[in-house]
Parts: C-alpha cells; sequence; structure tokens
C-alpha cells in the first residue's frame, strides 16, 4: 500500500494486527536480512530486521515528515498489538528513511515489515504483522498468525561485491571551488557555516549483495548505527534523536581528523582536535542548532559541559550528548521533525546555509544527511543522521555521498581529503 504527500484516507481503514512473541536467540540478525532488499538497523550486534512489507506510507516535499507523523499516527492508533517483550523496537514498528531537502525528487519512507527479528538487552523477539481491515472481526492472534513467513535460517557468509567508484556529479577540483567559494562567503559575512558533499558513483552487478556489504559495515563500524531502509544503507555514528518512554537523547557531531598511523600521534591528533578552534567553532553551531529546535519539546535538556572525542576506525570527531526528558508528548518523528536538517549537515544560519547550499553543491542529496530510523506504535524511536552512506537504486546504481562543515578558516584541499575519509566506510564494505 502506498501513499503519497498527505495523508490518505484509506489509511483510516488500515487496521495493522500485530504479535511480538520472545525467542530463545536471533544471533547473528543480520545473515538472516533479505539479500536484496535488506530493512535493517542495528548497533554493536543488537537491533531489528525487517523481513518482507506489510504497509508503505510514501511523502514528499516539505511536509514529508509532518505527514508520515500524521500518517503513523492514525495507523497505530488503529492497530491491535499483542506485544509479550515489552522493550524498545518490539510491538508495531516501521522502518523510515527521509530525503535531505524539501524539494528532493526522492521520496520518503515508512516500511511496516511482515516479520519483524530484533535482539536487545540479551532477549529476542519476533514481531508478525498482518493487515486487516478496521471491520475484520478476525481474532487478531488468528490475524497475525496468519503472516506466512518464517523466521530464516542464518545465511552463510559471502564475500562483498566488489564495486568500482568513481566521482559522481561533482569531481573533486568542482568540491574545492564550491568550498573556496563556500568559505568567500561566510568571510563576505553571508552566514556563518555550510555543510558542502559530494558524491561518488558507482553499480552493483550482484542483486543479492547487499547483506554482505551490510555485514561488513557492521564489522568494521560495530559503535556505529548500521542501516538499510528502501535501498539507503550506511553506518552512521550521528543520533538525530531518540525517544525512550519520556527520555530524549542526541548525539551531535561535527569537527573531524584523521586517525594518527601510531598511538602518540592517534592521542596528539584527537588532543589537537579538542583544541581546534575552527573544529570547535563548527561543533559549537551543530550543538546550537539541536537545542534550539528541541529545547521547546523537552522539559529539561542537558548537553555535556565539553565536546569530547569519538574515536571510529576512519577517523575523530568532536561529540556533544544531549540528554533530556520530553516535555509535550512529542513522537520521535515530531522531534525529527523539529530538528532537521541540524547544522551538522545544513548550517548556520539555517535557511542561507540551505540555499548556499542548494547554490554550490550541484547534486540532489537524495536520502543522504535525512533522518533514517524507526519509530513504534507508542512514537518511541531512534533516528540517526544518513551519514556514510549510499542509496541504491532499483537497476543497481549507488550513490554515495560525504560531505563536510565548512568555516571561515576552512582549506578546500583539508575538506576534500575529509571526505575521503567519510568515504571510506562505504567504499571499503563494496571491497574498495
Ligand atoms: C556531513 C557529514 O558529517 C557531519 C558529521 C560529523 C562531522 C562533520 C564535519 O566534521 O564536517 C559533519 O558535520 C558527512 O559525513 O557526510
Amino acid at each position: 500500500m502506498t501513499q503519497t504527500d498527505a495523508p490518505a484516507p484509506h489509511l483510516a481503514a488500515t487496521r495493522l494486527v500485530v504479535r511480538t512473541e520472545p525467542v530463545d536467540e536471533l544471533a547473528p540478525l543480520i545473515p538472516r536480512a533479505d539479500p536484496r532488499h535488506p530493512l535493517l538497523w542495528m548497533r554493536r550486534g543488537e537491533g531489528i530486521v525487517g523481513l518482507g512489507e506489510t504497509l508503505r506510507i510514501e511523502t514528499s516535499g516539505a511536509s514529508r515528515v509532518a505527514d508520515a507523523a500524521a500518517a503513523w499516527t492514525s495507523v497505530a492508533a488503529a492497530a491491535d498489538v499483542d506485544d509479550r517483550v515489552g522493550l524498545p523496537g518490539t510491538g508495531l514498528v516501521a522502518f523510515g528513511a527521509f530525503a535531505f531537502a524539501d524539494d528532493s525528487a526522492s521520496t520518503s519512507v515508512l516500511v511496516v515489515p511482515e516479520l519483524v527479528l530484533g535482539r536487545r538487552d540479551g532477549r529476542a523477539w519476533v514481531t508478525r504483522i498482518a493487515l486487516a481491515t478496521v471491520d475484520d472481526a478476525a481474532d487478531a492472534a488468528d490475524a497475525a498468525a496468519s503472516v506466512a513467513l518464517e523466521i530464516p535460517a542464518p545465511a552463510p557468509k559471502r564475500r562483498v561485491p566488489r564495486v568500482a567508484f568513481g566521482p559522481g556529479a561533482v569531481p573533486p577540483e568542482q568540491y574545492m571551488r564550491a568550498v573556496a567559494e563556500a568559505v568567500r562567503r561566510i568571510d563576505d559575512g553571508e552566514l556563518e557555516k555550510v555543510v558542502l558533499a559530494r558524491q561518488l558513483v558507482g553499480e552493483l552487478h550482484e542483486e543479492d549483495g547487499l547483506r554482505a556489504v551490510i555485514n561488513r559495515l557492521a564489522e568494521d563500524y560495530p559503535d556505529t548505527w548500521v542501516y538499510a531502509v528502501d535501498g539507503l544503507i550506511g553506518a552512521s555514528p550521528e543520533t538525530l534523536v531518540r525517544v525512550d518512554h519520556g527520555t530524549v537523547s542526541a548525539r551531535v557531531l561535527a569537527g573531524t581528523t584523521a586517525r594518527g598511523a601510531g598511538e602518540a600521534s592517534d592521542r596528539e591528533r584527537a588532543a589537537a582536535l579538542v583544541e581546534s578552534h575552527k573544529d570547535r567553532a563548527e561543533h559549537a553551531l551543530a550543538v546550537a542548532s539541536a537545542v534550539k529546535r528541541l529545547a521547546p519539546h523537552t522539559a529539561r535538556l542537558d548537553a555535556s559541559p565539553e565536546p569530547f572525542t569519538l574515536q571510529l576506525p576512519n577517523l575523530w570527531h568532536l561529540a556533544t550528548d544531549l540528554k533530556g526528558t520530553l516535555g509535550d508528548g512529542s513522537s520521535s518523528l515530531d522531534l525529527v521533525q523539529a530538528v532537521h536538517p541540524t547544522a551538522a549537515v545544513a548550517g548556520t544560519p539555517r535557511r542561507v546555509a540551505l540555499r548556499v547550499l542548494a547554490e554550490l553543491e550541484g547534486f540532489d542529496r537524495g536520502r543522504y544527511a535525512g533522518p533514517v530510523g524507526w519509530i513504534d506504535g507508542d512514537g518511541d524511536g531512534e533516528w540517526a543522521i544518513a551519514l556514510r552512506c549510499a542509496q541504491i537504486g532499483p537497476d543497481g546504481a549507488i550513490a554515495a555521498y560525504a560531505g563536510c562543515g565548512i568555516v571561515h578558516d576552512s582549506e578546500p584541499t583539508d575538506e576534500l581529503a575529509e571526505t575521503v575519509m567519510k568515504f571510506r566506510p562505504i567504499v571499503e564494505a563494496f571491497g574498495g
């Protein structure tokens, strides 16, 4: 079922019948994912995998998140849920991925699978989700039991498909020119910060190869959110927003440096990142934008007092964690709507940055830097910013993306080198 733009009246007649039951063990989860159309959200071996599709909500345009949130509220209100586990990710869930820009040609989606396999806190479960009409008198348990999909056995590990990536719409020289132009505009006082990205493109010839790619991302970047939703795959270190029983949290990242070659130089690089005026300025703007947008929805919101260094296999980031309590009953998608796009992926001031980004970047970001994650029937959920990612089209065309925050003292060659570091997870997951 597809819904486009505004909530369609037929959703009012949509009743999902949902049943979650504990199972002994499902580890490892990724080898049970669909090899062609993986649906997945994982970190450190825990998370959820979706199989099949019971419901799809598609939206686009400036109201894409608000429309999806409204449609989801009506679907969730009508759902008949029997959840015998009661953990984040049990009961009714939808996986989602949203376009970055209001005018993107890419659609935004919420996908409700037929079968969800999950692991968290040492517990495992299976959720079956079936569609019934509102006046269907069938017993909920019978309807959910009608889901024909079985829990798949883990598939044997296979090698990742090899993809050769080349420059996409914007070659490296053009990217550096765009960075220089952005710095000029910043120096002219037009704006404080803009995030500029570039693209790599490739082709996937093995249609059933995506599961192996995701497995590789999860092995190489276990501390990131590894996701796969409607052809968008990646390993993001940045939590846009997370809502769990009234608590709100986020991890804001901005400011990056390479890992050092040896232990001492690695430590020095991290220490220099914390001291770097340029990176701290870039980081402060990202934190300020997230706090400003979340604050109206929280009764309390605390930020880590000083940015800390987050170590990833390919680089160091400056990070700030936000934690608070929800003040207005917003769902996780309501908060996504409030906070996207932060200055970690757009810039400051937001409106000017979005205009400058559209003028200088030279391509449609699609779902890169957009919200990706999941929401449950109560509105709780986990959403990352879709970074370190690639979108794979139905014809196997791959577009990978990486960008950098540009501030007044940014150097085009350094920013280009930073995109190369940020492309590493995806390029290596495709055998590069
Ligand atoms: C825009 C990206 O990263 C953002 C998140 C962390 C650090 C960033 C930076 O240092 O520029 C970016 O703001 C990307 O990975 O494509």
